[in-house]
């Protein structure tokens, strides 16, 4: 049996600016400094303005707190305003970048093409992918959630060497759980993570898939994540809402101690 290191991830979303970054990621580091917590990976997906100011942190004080971005561009460079490239990311030291977060593939039309071009960016630019997938209310209501996220992890590892898959990190957000109070009842994300290392196995391998972790996200919350995490399939959290107060992801990324 495969051991993987949990990955607790704060998703910041567009907030915080990057004053009020350095102070959350101060506070988060201090919180979690009478404690060794190599156990647990510990990352925060900052916006695009803040990472300067958390790679400046992260250096200086030798934090074991990861950081990478919520988005990256498809392309390498050029005239695609607005974008951010890898090569930058790469320059930053970002360690982690999330990739089709639901939020993207709703207001920015993301498809399952655009998700593994930006897939490939990272792979090419040494950055890890979260990949995000999940099921909106009225798939989840059709009973189709499983098919639909699993087209959408095989849509998004399209063409993907196993070199890199292996190490790829899948989040399960089901749509209609995010920034709803609504969470996925701990079974039912169980559930869906199963197939989706099942849906690795069968594009990869058995040794491939146990390797890979899979992350729930969704109104996750210090009252429910020791639930979730007890899953034998669900191998970290990507947090909303709740990793802006750093009392309470401090208390998700220690859901060990509950
Ligand atoms: O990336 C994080 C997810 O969208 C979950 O957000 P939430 O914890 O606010 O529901």
């Amino acid at each position: 049996m495969t051991t993987r290191t949990p990955l607790m991830a704060g998703n910041w979303k567009m907030n915080l600016n990057h004053l009020e970054a350095i102070a959350h990621v101060q506070k988060l580091a201090f919180a979690l400094a009478d404690k060794d917590y190599d156990a647990v990976e510990v990352a925060v997906l900052a916006p695009f303005t803040d990472l300067r100011s958390v790679q400046t942190l992260v250096d200086g004080d030798k934090l074991k707190i990861k950081y990478g971005a919520q988005d990256i561009s498809a392309h390498d460079g050029g005239a695609y305003t607005g974008e951010i490239s890898g090569p930058m990311l790469a320059k930053l030291k970002c360690t982690y970048v999330a990739v089709g977060h639901s939020e993207r593939r709703q207001y920015h039309a993301e498809t399952d093409e655009i998700v593994n071009a930006k897939v490939k960016a990272a792979y090419k630019h040494g950055l890890t992918p979260i990949l995000c997938v999940g099921e909106e209310l009225d798939v989840r209501e059709a009973g189709n959630h499983v098919e639909h996220t699993l087209a959408q992890v095989e849509g998004g590892l399209k063409d993907l060497a196993a070199e890199q898959a292996e190490s790829v990190v899948i989040a399960y957000e089901p749509v209609w759980a995010i920034g709803t109070g609504k969470v996925c009842g701990a079974d039912d994300a169980q559930e869906v993570c199963a197939a989706i290392r099942g849906k690795l196995a069968e594009l990869y391998s058995q040794e491939l898939a146990d390797k890979v972790r899979i992350q729930y996200g969704g109104s996750v919350k210090s009252g429910n994540v020791a639930e979730i995490m007890a899953k034998p399939d669900i191998d970290g959290a990507l947090v909303g809402g709740a990793s802006l107060d750093s009392d309470e992801f401090v208390k998700i990324v220690r859901f060990r101690d509950q």
